[in-house]
């Protein structure tokens, strides 16, 4: 990062896990000795240990986060702001900490994998061009449209995986996050495009990958497993 530059990450732990299963939301379960949200927090640190970095929780769980952060002798700065009901609120209540000249990375904390090589090009093409940015990849996979009779095939080639970081100049993401929530507000460019925000999509990285299921917590620990070994 160029020293005057300002970048922020508003990193997205305040969600419930639910399709993980279990009382203890996802992002302090445990993956290669310790918390998934301690991994993500830990990849934007490594990036760049001038980035500022906001954790939005789920409400009440801050008690919880310093217990383990004690527990685990972790100690790298941040500041902590409660989410809300949907992603979108929790995004919401990050802005409310970041200014107008920041360039604003929005990041899932189920997303431990996130390489420094990908938040950077986010930030900086974010910054360059002053556009939104998302990380995307393809889809591998045959794919259907639900339709009134069923389905139908759908043409795989016009569709692409997104991921996170998503990058913007924070004056433009917060007057589009300036909005009541809708449905399809499932990220930030969604909420960015609707407001009139260009979005340039970058490559992402198939090992971005969203832990959402118990099946990927084990990929997850497979996967430190298989990098401590390399
Ligand atoms: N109200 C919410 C919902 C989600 N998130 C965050 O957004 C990211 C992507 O959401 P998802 O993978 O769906 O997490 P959860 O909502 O926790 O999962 P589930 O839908 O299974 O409950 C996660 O890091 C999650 O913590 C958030 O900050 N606030
Ligand atoms: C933001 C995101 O990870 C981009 O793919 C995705 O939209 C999050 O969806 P979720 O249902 O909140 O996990």
């Amino acid at each position: 990062m160029i020293p005057e530059r300002k970048y922020s990450a508003i990193i997205v732990a305040g969600g419930k896990g639910y399709r993980v299963g279990g009382e203890l939301p996802k992002q302090f379960i445990s993956i290669g000795g310790k918390p998934m949200l301690m991994h993500t927090i830990q990849a934007f640190y490594d990036y760049d240990y001038r980035v500022r970095i906001i954790v939005v929780l789920p409400e009440g769980y801050k008690p919880l986060w310093q217990q383990l952060c004690d527990e685990y002798r972790f100690a790298i700065n941040h500041t902590i702001v409660y989410g809300g009901e949907t992603r979108f609120h929790s995004v919401k209540n990050g802005l409310s900490l970041i200014s107008d000249e920041e360039t604003v990375c929005i990041h899932d904390a189920a997303r431990p994998f996130v390489t420094s090589g990908l938040i950077g090009r986010c930030f900086d093409i974010a910054f360059n061009d002053n556009c939104g940015v998302i990380p995307v990849i393809d889809e591998v996979n045959s794919v259907r449209r639900l339709t009134e009779k069923g389905s139908e095939i759908a043409n795989r080639e016009e569709l692409k995986i997104v991921q996170t970081p998503q990058a913007f100049p924070a004056e433009q993401l917060k007057a589009a996050y300036n909005t009541h929530y809708l449905p399809v507000f499932t990220d930030d460019a969604s909420v960015a495009e609707i407001s009139g925000i260009k979005i340039i999509l970058t490559e992402g990285e198939e090992s971005n990958i969203k832990v959402t299921t118990a099946f990927d917590i084990e990929l997850a620990e497979f996967y430190l497993k298989y990098l401590s070994k390399r």
